[in-house]
């Protein structure tokens, strides 16, 4: 891949992050039975952030889960008969609380569609909401985010990385060309 560009920079991530944090609280009108779960891989390391950002604005630290929707794909049966499962973990009851799902990039809506499987299954949420950092567009599925940090036209030759600091050591949201092969 042939890196393009610096899309966002840490300080334009985190303002994106922070005006996530506060849209939530305000369409949820507040924090009462909100909670965050984050989707691997760079969706945990978002929801923690959003976490951190609706304590130090509301003064109250919601609960917060991981989900791996890799069994939830629907290319499953294409990639293999050993998936690398990565840990699921909701501690506490999702009956009637208002989940954000998080995850970096919002791309085909393939991941959400799973990510809304694999959360039902875990319990009965009053209320899913969706929040990416990075809504690049080409939706195969009639999905969308209830909060987007960025909305980024690309083209499909085009990948966008999202690095985080705890992932990768710094906070920035890259465009790449896939080389024509
Ligand atoms: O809307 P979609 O077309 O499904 O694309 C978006 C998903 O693709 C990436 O995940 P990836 O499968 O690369 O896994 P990773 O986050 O663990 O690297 C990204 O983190 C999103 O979860
Ligand atoms: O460009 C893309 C597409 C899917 N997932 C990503 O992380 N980036």
């Amino acid at each position: 891949m042939i890196f393009k560009s610096k899309l966002l920079n840490e300080d334009e991530v985190r303002r994106a992050l922070t005006r996530i944090a506060h849209e939530v609280i305000e369409k949820n009108k507040g924090v009462d039975r909100l909670c965050f779960v984050g989707i691997h891989t760079r969706g945990i390391s978002l929801a923690k952030r959003l976490v951190d950002l609706v304590e130090k604005f509301e003064g109250k630290r919601v609960p917060m889960g991981i989900l791996d929707i890799t069994l939830y794909r629907d290319d499953l049966s294409e990639i293999g008969l050993q998936p690398k499962v990565r840990e699921t973990r909701i501690p506490f009851d999702l009956g009637g609380k208002a989940v954000v799902l998080v995850d970096d990039v919002l791309y085909t809506g393939r991941t959400a569609r799973a990510a809304l499987d694999a959360l039902i299954d875990q319990g009965r949420p009053s209320r899913i909401y969706l929040a990416v950092l990075v809504d690049r567009g080409h939706r195969e599925l009639p999905i969308r985010a209830d909060f987007v940090g960025k909305n980024l036209p690309t083209s499909k030759s085009e990948v966008v990385k999202v690095k985080t600091l705890e992932d990768d050591g710094e906070d920035a949201v890259e465009l790449w060309e896939v080389e024509a092969s």
